[in-house]
Parts: structure tokens; sequence; C-alpha cells
């Protein structure tokens, strides 16, 4: 008895280590499977998404206009910049000096009289006219209007009510000449109040960052953002608003006709002082009338002002990663306009 028990216990024994000799031999070829699987997924996403980014790049270079002996003053753009109050200079003034090294020709800012000296003080490149607080502010801007390209409504405008009546009125003559309008900052906060005043303009473009993102979903999608679903998010606040291209800003910058949804991940840095939408609204300025004259050929048929979006988002984060590289901690918004030229260069030219 005592040897069959041996006998039986010596078996299991021996069927143990079988078993145990098939997993030492199986489950590193099983793993080795499985992380090649896994490798194989993630190159094949990853080279997929690098593909797809650099052909919206090519896009981007192919509406860049050439810089030749035969173009006049102003006709690489006149961009105008309704922005600017006592308590903000600086927001208006870093959207105007970025659309100049972006490329633009003449950079406009219309700000209050407060605000005026002290943006002109900053910059002799910039034109800055003193009268949003005027009167007969409207007039005055509307008279410059037939020579701007584009408009970027918002960088640093306040709240007052008086000023945004006239940036209002500043939106609509705008959009009876046509001219492609980006709105950023306080001109999203008047758009949240009255979401109709820009509803189905086509050639506009919002670039919310998260808390204005925040109340524009609330005021057009009665829900509050869903955090789960930024894609759909910002595809459902684009078709709601009639399919104006919307560019949701964060740590990758989501940008929308209401039909795709392009990601832009490009790599800025972790350093966030203010400023930086500003950059990034002043470069879409431009680079939404260069898109826009360009056509679709040059965009393969794609809608220029996502094109434009993604240059501009590019771009600003790619301010951002030279300018953290040179400064780290202490980086801010100005030396990021410092970085406009070669980064332009390093993204767009090579
Ligand atoms: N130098 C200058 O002159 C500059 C002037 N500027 C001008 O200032 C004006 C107001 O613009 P704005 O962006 O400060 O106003 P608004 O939309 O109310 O946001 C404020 C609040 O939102 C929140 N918040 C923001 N992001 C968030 C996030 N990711 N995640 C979570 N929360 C987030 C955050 O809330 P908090 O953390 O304080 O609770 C923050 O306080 C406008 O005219 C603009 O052009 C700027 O351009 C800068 C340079
Ligand atoms: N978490 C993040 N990581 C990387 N980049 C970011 C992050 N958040 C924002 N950005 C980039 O910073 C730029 C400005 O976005 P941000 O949300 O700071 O705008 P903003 O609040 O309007 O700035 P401003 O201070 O000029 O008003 C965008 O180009 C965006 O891509
Ligand atoms: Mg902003």
């Amino acid at each position: 008895m005592n040897r069959f028990c041996a006998d039986i216990r010596s078996c299991v024994k021996i069927q143990e280590f079988y078993f145990f000799s098939l997993w030492l031999v199986y489950c590193p070829i099983f793993l080795i499977l499985l992380f090649s699987v896994i490798e194989r997924s993630f190159s094949l996403h990853r080279n997929h998404t690098l593909k797809d980014m650099e052909n919206i790049f090519q896009l981007v270079r192919n509406v860049i206009p050439p810089l030749t002996g035969k173009r006049h003053k102003g006709q690489d753009g006149r961009i105008g910049i309704v922005g600017g109050c006592r308590e903000y200079t600086g927001a208006p003034y870093f959207a105007a000096i970025t659309a100049l090294k972006v490329g633009a020709d003449l950079s406009h800012v219309f700000c209050t009289k407060d605000a005026a000296t002290v943006i002109k003080s900053y910059s002799p490149e910039l034109i800055v006219h003193p009268v949003l607080d005027s009167p007969n502010a409207v007039h005055e801007v509307d008279k410059w209007l037939p020579r701007l390209h584009s408009v970027v409504i918002g960088p640093g405008l306040g709240r007052d009510e008086a000023l945004l009546e006239n940036a209002k009125a500043i939106i609509e003559k705008s959009k009876l000449k046509g001219i492609p309008i980006i709105i950023d900052a306080d001109g999203l906060w008047l758009i949240s109040q009255q979401p109709s005043l820009i509803q189905g303009y086509q050639r506009a473009i919002l670039t919310p960052n998260y808390m204005e993102f925040s109340r524009l979903y609330e005021a057009m999608l009665r829900d509050p953002v869903d955090s789960s679903d930024h894609h759909g998010c910002v595809l459902r606040l684009s078709q709601a608003l009639g399919n104006l291209t919307v560019v949701q800003k964060g740590e990758r910058d989501l940008i929308s006709d209401g039909e795709k949804v392009l990601v832009c991940s490009h790599e800025g840095s972790s350093r966030r002082c203010g400023g930086q939408g500003d950059l990034l609204s002043g470069s879409l300025g431009v680079l939404a009338h260069w898109a826009f004259l360009a056509g679709a050929e040059k965009t393969n048929g794609q809608n220029p002002f996502l094109v434009a979006a993604f240059g501009a988002c590019s771009l600003t984060r790619q301010c951002n990663n030279q300018a953290f590289q040179k400064f780290g901690r202490s980086m801010t918004a100005s030396d990021m306009v410092s970085e406009v030229g070669t980064a332009f260069s390093k993204l767009f030219e090579t």
C-alpha cells in the first residue's frame, strides 16, 4: 500500500514537472507573440497618425505665399485685431505682433483710448487705433474693414457692455463683407451670450480654451461637456453653430468643422503662462487669410480653415517648445514671440 502511494506521488510529481516544463517553454513564446502583436498595433497606429499629420503639414506649406520680388506691401496680409482695454494690453499686442512675425505685412489694433499708447509703446511695428470706446467706434473700424483680410475679435477686449456692443456691430459688418473672423477670449464670451451672432457664418473660427469651450457648449447644447468624449463634444459644438470651425485648445488641440476632427498634439511644453492663446489667434488671423485665398486646389479639397487652424496650433506649440528649451520655468509669452520665425521655418519651410 505504501509502495502504491509512493508510486502515485511520484507519478503526480512527474506530471507536475511535465506541465511545469511545458509552461516554461510555451509561456515565453506566448508572451513574445503577445508583445509583438501589441507593438505592431501601436506602431501601425503611430505611423498612421504621423502620416496624417505630415499630410496636413504639407497642405499648410501649400498655402503659404512664396516670398518673391513681385508682391507689394499688404498683399501677404492686413490683419485687424479688435481688443485691448485698460486692464488688458498684452493680449492684443501678442496677437498683433505674432500676425506680423508669421508673415502679414500690416497689423492693426483697434482698442480703447487708454490702451492705445501702451500698446504703441510695446512696438513701433503695430498700427494702433484708439477708437473702441469712442461714440463712433463702429464707423471708425468699418472704414478700415474693406482693407483688412481677416479680423481677430476678442484678445484683451474685456467685458464692458459698451465695448461688447461695439464688437458685436464689428462682427456684423465683417460678416457682410465676407471677411474671415477669428473669435477668441472675450469675443467668445459675447458669442456664448448671443450665439446667433456667428451661427452659420462658415468663415468664422472660434478658439476656446477649456473654460470658454464649456461656456459655449452649455449655451448651445444645453448640457455640460462630456469629459469622456472630447471629440464628440467639439464635433457637436461645431455642428450646433452651423459647421463653423472650432479649435478646442488644451493638452491636445481638437479642431473641427462639424464633419472632421483633426488632432494637433505637436510637442509643446508643460509651461502654461498667459498669452499663448493670443499667439495662436494672431497667427490664425494670417493663416486663415492665406488658406482661404489659396483655394481648394492647394488644400486638396480640405476645408481651408481646418488647414489654417492646424498650422496655427502646431506653430504655437512649436514656439512654446523652443522657448521652454531656452528659458524653462521663466519662459513667458514674449519669449514665444521671439521664436515665431525659427519655429515657422522649422515646421513649414524645410
Ligand atoms: N497679458 C495679457 O494682457 C493677457 C490678457 N488676457 C486676457 O484676459 C481676458 C480673460 O481671459 P481668460 O482666459 O483669463 O478668461 P476666462 O475664459 O474667464 O478664463 C479664466 C478662468 O478659466 C479657468 N480656466 C482656464 N483654463 C482652464 C483649464 N484648462 N482648466 C480649468 N480651468 C481653466 C481658470 O479658472 P481658475 O483656475 O482661476 O479657477 C481661469 O481663471 C481676455 O481678454 C484675455 O484675452 C489673456 O489673453 C492672458 C494674457
Ligand atoms: N495642457 C497643455 N499641454 C500642452 N499645450 C497646451 C496645454 N494647454 C494648452 N496648450 C497650448 O497652449 C496654447 C494656448 O492654449 P490655452 O488653453 O492656454 O489658451 P488661453 O487660455 O486662451 O491662453 P491666453 O492666456 O492667451 O488667454 C495652445 O496652442 C494649446 O495648444
Ligand atoms: Mg485666451
